[in-house]
Parts: structure tokens; sequence; C-alpha cells
């Protein structure tokens, strides 16, 4: 289909122009455009269509960017990209030097605040809100778009409290699809569940009892209405809740109906929406299968065994042990805190709990971590999935600072694995009783074992393991991005191969400070490798090891430097961070 509206429009200024009635094809074309760029580029597609209306109306009916709309999440702002100057590179998205696939400052005065985890629209605007106030801006209107399962999350709660008892230009739209990356959860959806059949009494308005305005239930698909509702919101004042339902995936059937593969489908075909058929070919498995899988299996054994996720089911494949056992699974909503904490007070009562989070989103649940959990000595064992770099989401999702904000928290354990093997032995270590808690990171996408349902071995707890014995240069690694380290190893000649021994830490806390006792006395040189910041992390705890033990040795830290690292292919990433096998080869080659 030509692009005959879209192609008039580079910004929100040139939408304002365009007749009421032309807006439909608009939102036509601008599914189109969004489709056929994600089915080969990838990312995330049924977030952005569910609302292509919504983001038309608002850009058509507030003045931005004087008025200012703040993305909750921003998985879903990819309309809002393209119509605010970004269409022409747009097929950048989440590419290595291309536009990020959320919204992002830098990038774009249309782009109010930098997102990617949830929940934080309304506090955001809220905080603009109230600026504008005190620089006397009064006319300025403060939009927040969030999701039916970001709103839920506590620092939403948080700010709708706040929000409701001030008299600022805030307009709340919920976005009410009914689903988050899986279907929403918790007593609040079950409320806007009944608001959608029954209408919402002001009594037992939710919204209306913080001091909202409130109006809805609308059809968000409809243009007209939307429009309509957001003129007439624009000249009411104080803070306002507009609820508007969507379909996720809305206009192309297969993400309609399969919302949960459709949030992120990878590619597919752009005509037919079809994913691309299922390769015979035997792989190894992913770690977040390797994850769910063992904990099913350990669970049919040890029936104190919980399994908790904060709104990744599928992610994780905790959906395994959800679908298993049932009353021993917990998908909590978008909840990291709450997962913590909930998973602690389970663990307090003698039950085995796997707390399994992505390491990014324990971000948020750092307090939880040291005050209820370590403060404690509550043995609760949480499984930080997406560990290292994760590619093409970027820099607010990866895991990388995992290792550092926990290795400065006391009465932990934190391990990593090098492969599937190990992943499975920690797992079944870990159930059968530690006296700390234990943190056990691994990395998203697959390991490289085909053979990996092997019988349980323990696992000693702060046992390094010496892969490749050396004798000038040792390298020291932690997790699986030991494999670069190994292959780096293998692109040296024989001769120099002798030279370089290698090490997998495997503990970063407790260290095996006998073993580098050892090793310090052996090697001149000390390479660490992690696919983390070094800043606290692997390359620090040796770096403060040598010192304290006045070791003058040379020790080069590999691993993310002091930045934010941006999006791209991880494997783009790594040597960006000198950490792919190439790189750590010319490291090694360097100390040769
Ligand atoms: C703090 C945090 N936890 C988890 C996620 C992962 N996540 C991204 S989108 C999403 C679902 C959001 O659902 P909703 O707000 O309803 O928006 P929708 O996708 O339906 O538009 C989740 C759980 C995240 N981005 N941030
Ligand atoms: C927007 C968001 O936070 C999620 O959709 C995230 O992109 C999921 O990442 P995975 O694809 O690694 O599960
Ligand atoms: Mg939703």
């Amino acid at each position: 289909m030509p692009q005959d509206v879209l192609n008039t429009i580079s910004y929100p200024a040139d939408l304002r122009k365009i007749p009421k009635e032309k807006l439909p094809q608009l939102a036509q074309e601008l599914r189109e455009f969004i489709i056929n760029i994600v089915a080969t580029k990838e990312g995330h597609l049924g977030a952005s269509l569910g609302v292509i209306e919504l983001t038309i109306a608002l850009h058509y009916v507030f003045n931005t960017p004087d008025d200012i709309l703040v993305w909750d999440v921003g998985h879903q702002a990819y309309g809002h990209k393209i119509l605010t100057g970004r269409k022409h590179i747009f097929h950048t998205n989440r590419q290595l030097n291309g536009i990020s696939g959320f919204p992002k400052r830098a990038e774009s005065i249309y782009d109010t605040f930098g997102v990617g985890h949830s929940s934080t629209a309304i506090s955001a605007a809220l905080g603009m809100a109230i600026a504008s106030k005190l620089k006397g801006e009064i006319e300025k209107q403060h939009i927040a778009v969030v999701g039916d399962a970001s709103i839920a999350s506590g620092m939403a709660f948080e700010a709708l409290n706040h929000a409701g008892v001030t008299d600022t230009n805030l307009l709340i739209i919920l976005n009410d699809n009914a689903i988050g990356i899986d279907p929403s959860v918790g007593a609040l959806k079950n409320y806007f569940t009944k608001v959608k059949l029954n209408g919402a009494k002001e009594a037992d308005n939710i919204f209306e009892a913080l001091n909202f305005n409130y109006s809805g239930p609308i059809n968000g698909h409809n243009l007209e209405l939307v429009i309509s509702e957001l003129e007439r919101l624009k000249n009411v004042s104080g803070p306002k809740v507009l609820h508007v339902i969507t379909t996720k995936g809305k206009g192309l059937r297969q993400a309609e109906e399969n919302q949960v593969v459709y949030h992120a489908p990878g590619k597919f075909d752009a005509l037919t929406g079809d994913l691309p058929p299922k390769t015979n070919e035997a792989q190894p498995p992913k770690f977040q299968d390797v994850f769910g899988r063992t904990l099913v299996e350990l669970a049919s054994e040890n029936e104190k065994i919980i399994g908790i996720t904060p709104a990744m089911p599928t992610g994780s494949s905790l959906k395994f042990m959800m679908d298993t056992f049932p009353q021993r699974a917990f998908d909590v909503g978008i909840a990291e805190q709450h997962a913590v904490t909930f998973s602690a007070g389970m663990a307090t009562r003698g039950f085995v709990v796997f707390c399994n989070i992505y390491s990014t989103f324990l971000q948020r649940a750092f307090d939880q971590v040291i005050h209820d959990v370590c403060l404690q000595k509550i043995p609760v064992i949480f499984c930080l999935d997406r560990a290292g770099i994760v590619g093409e989401d970027g820099a607010t999702h990866h895991g990388i600072f995992d290792l550092a904000y926990l290795n400065c928290i006391p009465n932990l354990i934190i391990f990593a694995p090098r492969n599937e093997t190990e992943l499975r032995n920690i797992m079944f270590t870990a159930q059968k009783g530690l006296d700390l808690p234990i943190f056990i990171r691994y990395p998203r996408g697959r390991g490289n074992i085909l053979e990996w349902q092997k019988p349980f071995n323990l696992i000693d707890i702060g046992k390094a393991e010496t892969l490749k014995e050396g004798n000038r240069i040792l390298i020291l690694t932690i997790g699986t991005i030991n494999h670069n380290a190994l292959k780096a190893i293998d692109l040296l000649s024989a001769s120099e191969r002798e030279k370089v021994g290698c090490i997998d830490v495997r503990f970063l806390k407790p260290l095996d400070e006998n073993l580098l006792h050892e090793v310090f006395q052996k090697y001149g040189t000390i390479i660490t490798v992690e696919d983390g910041t070094t800043v606290g992390g692997l390359g620090g705890s040796i770096a403060s090891f040598a010192a304290i033990h006045n070791y003058q040795r040379k020790i080069e830290q590999l691993g993310v430097p002091d930045v934010f690292l941006e999006h791209g292919t991880v494997e783009e990433l790594q040597k960006q961070a000198g950490i792919s096998s190439e790189e750590i080869y010319k490291t090694i080659k360097k100390y040769l």
C-alpha cells in the first residue's frame, strides 16, 4: 500500500495539518510501516500496533513537544518515533549506532523521558507537571501513557498517591489491553475487568477515590472518539485518568491471536504475519529452558520448592513450573521489590524458593535484597536471567551491573555457571539447602551443550575450576564468557598456548582464595574477563585481592568499562567491550 498520508508527515506539526477524515488511513499506513520494518529488523511489535490510534490522537490534539508526552516502558513508542522525525531512520531501530528501541532523551526532544523499565511514567510526568507549575507554565499539558500491567507496579501506585493530592495538569492514559508480556495478573487486573464489564460507578472507582477525574473506558481504536475525549480533557484542570481499551497487536491477525509471542516475535513474514518454520536441526537449549525444566525436575522430588517471577513467566521459562505445579508457582506481576520480599517471607517458613528475576530488573529491588534477604541470611535462591550483555534492548536492559551491585553486600553467594550443566548442578545444590542466599546469574539465549539433561552433581560452594594450566599468563573468567576466553586461547600458536592458563572462578563470592594465592605465585600476568562492569565486579575483586595480599602482578581487567553500553548484537557489543574471543586474543598477545 502506498504511504500517501504518512509520506506527508515528518513531524507532529505536519500531522496536525491532516484533515481528521484522513487519520484512519494514516493509522493503516503507520501499522504497515511498522510491520514491514519489524518483520525483518525485529523488535517489539504488539504493543506499538495496539496504540497506533492513541499515538496519532495524542500528537494530533496536544502540541507536542511543548506539551509533554511520557511513554511508560517505551516498547509501544514506535509510532511515536516515526511521527516525530525518525521515519527515515526507523529501519536502524535497535541496531548498532541506530536509534534506540525505547524513547531516549538524547535522541529527540519528543522523547521527554528515557525509558525501558516499566512504571516510571506517572512519576516522571508528575515531576514535570509540578516543575511547569513552579515555572509559571500553566498552559502546558503533561500526559503519561501507562499500560495495565505497568500501572500495577509499586512505583506507579506511589506516583498515583502523590498525584492525587496535586492540582497539576496531568493526564494519565491507562492503556488497558489486559496483558503485559504475559496475561496481566492480580486484583487490579480483576478490577479493570469488572470496570470494562459493568462500567465504573463513582463510589467504587479506584481513581476517583484517589482524587482523579476519571473517564472511560473508551475504545482506543476509535480515532474520532479518542480525539474528542482528549480535546475535552485538555480543558479539564487537575489530575485526570482516561481509561482506554485497546487490543495488543491490533491489525495483524497473528499478533492479535498470539499476543505473547508477538510481543517481540523476531523475524516474520510481513505479508502473512507468519513466523518462519521451526528448524528440525538439534540446537543447544536456551539457558531459560534449562532453568525452567530443571526446576520442574527438582520440584517433582522436593515438594518444598516454589517458583516466583515478577511478570516474566514466558521469558524466564518459569511457565513450565506454573503449568506443572500451579499451586507452587507465582507470577506476581511487575513487582520486583515485592517478588524479593515475598520470596524471603516464604523462605522463612521453610520453603525452598527460586525467585527468577532479570538481572536488570533486580536493580529495582536492591534494598529488598539487602534488608529483607541478606541482612537476615534468608536462603532464597535467586536466578538472575539476562545477565551480561543482552543485545538489542540496549542500555536499559543489559545485565551488566549485577556482579558489582551484589558484590558489595555481605552474607550472600554469587555464582555464574559456565554452561548448562553447571546451571543444573547449582540449582540442584542450592535446593539441598544453603546457609545463605545465592544469586545465580546466566545470560539470555542458548548455551553450547546438546546433551544437557545429565544426572545431577553437587557443586562445592566457593570452588573455582582450573580449565587449563599455563606458566606466564592467567585468564580468570566468570560465567559463560569463559567460552570466549577458551576460544581466544585456541587462536594462539601451540607454543604460545602453553604459556596461558585459564581458571573459571565460578563464585565471585566466596572467592576461592586458596587457589588465587597459588596462582598469584605462579603467573606474572593476570587477565580477568567478565561480561559485566569491571568496576566492582570480578576485575575489581581480583585487583583488590592482589592489593590486600601485596602481589605485584600485572592485572588487566576486561569487561564493560565505566560507561552505559548501548544497543547492538551481543557479538558487536562484546567486541566493543573487548571481550569477544578476537579481542581477548589481542590482549593475550600483548603480554606474550
Ligand atoms: C521494571 C520492569 N519489569 C519488567 C519489565 C519487562 N516488561 C516489559 S513490557 C512488560 C509488560 C508491560 O505491560 P503493559 O504495561 O500492560 O504494556 P503493554 O505491553 O500491554 O502495552 C514487561 C513486564 C520491564 N520493562 N520493567
Ligand atoms: C520491553 C521489555 O522490557 C521486554 O519486552 C524485554 O525487551 C524483554 O526482553 P527479552 O526479549 O530478553 O525477554
Ligand atoms: Mg497491557
